[in-house]
């Protein structure tokens, strides 16, 4: 799907990881909007945009995910996370135009001990994921054709994310602590765009049929902890000339006190995503290095 055909897609998320990630995807066929223009602080700018755009499909990739911060700032966190993306959804239906929403592997409460189903119950820890939880609930209410793309641990050679910060970290500190007893499937934002796209391009497609709305899990192939996120991105920065740190210690998650409490084991199962879709991102350690070497090579953007 490109210009040719004239499908516009609409993405909101300014400079964000994943919009930043579809901008770089897929340039002429996305239009990205952000703050000021497009504010869930101000509702009436979300109605505004989506009537001066008119898109063939709407990505909502914008999100409040300053996780310790949204414990102090509900509010924000529910317009942007909540009654923002079901104002999108309800528009969508009204236009009769596809919608992929984002959510988190925020919304469980990380005790199954296994890697978490679509079907599985949500049980949020923090505010940022009940606002996500209830964003999910809205979004699927006000217009069931919606796909929900959970996703978790993501990360880009650009934006604000949790590799950045340890590849900054680790260039100017010797010894470095991280938690090892929290488990997840890190992603790579590029991966998640180029899923994003094909999934649009499916629900754009004539043989659409109105039966794929729902909740998918769309996270990076394979599972680690911070701790191992973080020693393989300080590993792959090595071959870019950044010397490994003198000690990059495992902790506990009580040694890393945080205003919200992140779920202990939030690994996602992405087999309804292959069934559905035929989509599988690709491995997490694959990714990394890739996003480390662009993150050096200045080719983030
Ligand atoms: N980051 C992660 O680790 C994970 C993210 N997700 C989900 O994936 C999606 C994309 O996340 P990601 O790209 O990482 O997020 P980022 O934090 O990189 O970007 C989110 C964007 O949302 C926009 N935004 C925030 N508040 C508002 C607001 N009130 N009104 C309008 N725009 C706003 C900001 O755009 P602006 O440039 O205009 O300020 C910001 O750039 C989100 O739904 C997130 O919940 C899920 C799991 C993990
Ligand atoms: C910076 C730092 C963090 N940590 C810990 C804190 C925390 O338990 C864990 C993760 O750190 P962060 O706060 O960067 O990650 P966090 O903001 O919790 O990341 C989450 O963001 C939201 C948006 C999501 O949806 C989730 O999928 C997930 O990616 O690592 C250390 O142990 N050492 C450190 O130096």
């Amino acid at each position: 799907m490109t210009e040719n055909n004239q499908q516009k897609i609409l993405v909101t998320g300014g400079s964000g990881q994943l919009a930043t990630s579809l901008r770089k995807r897929a340039p002429g066929e996305v239009i990205i909007i952000g703050r000021p223009e497009f504010d869930f602080d101000r509702p009436k700018s979300i109605l505004e945009a989506l009537a001066r755009y008119r898109p063939s499909a709407v990505v909502n990739a914008a999100a409040w995910t300053a996780v310790d911060l949204a414990e102090s700032h509900e509010a924000e966190a529910k317009a942007a996370n909540q009654t923002g993306p079901e104002i999108i959804a309800r528009y969508c239906r009204e236009a009769r135009v596809p919608f992929i929403h984002v959510s988190t592997d925020y919304v469980f409460s990380g005790d199954k001990g296994a890697p978490y189903q679509e079907t599985d119950p949500i049980a949020p820890c923090t505010v940022y994921g009940r606002t996500k939880a209830d964003g999910e609930a809205a979004v699927m209410a006000a217009n069931p054709e919606s796909v929900i793309l959970r996703t978790s641990w993501v990360y880009a050679p650009h934006g604000k994310n949790f590799v950045r910060t340890m590849l900054n970290a680790g260039a100017k500190n010797p010894r470095l602590k991280v938690v090892a007893d929290q488990r997840g499937n890190p992603t790579n934002a590029d991966d998640l765009a180029e899923a994003v796209l094909e999934i649009m391009h499916r629900l754009l497609s004539k043989e659409q049929g109105d039966a794929l709305g729902g909740i998918y899990h769309a996270a990076g192939t394979g599972e680690t902890t911070w701790h191992g996120l973080a020693v393989a991105a300080l590993e792959d920065a090595v071959s870019h000339g950044q010397p490994f740190p003198e000690e990059v210690t495992p902790i506990a998650t009580e040694d890393w006190p945080t205003p919200a409490k992140r779920p202990m084991d939030s690994r996602l199962s992405c087999q309804k995503l292959k069934e559905v879709f035929g989509v599988e991102l690709p491995d997490w350690r694959v990714s990394l290095k890739r996003a480390v070497g662009e993150v050096f090579t200045g080719k983030s953007v």
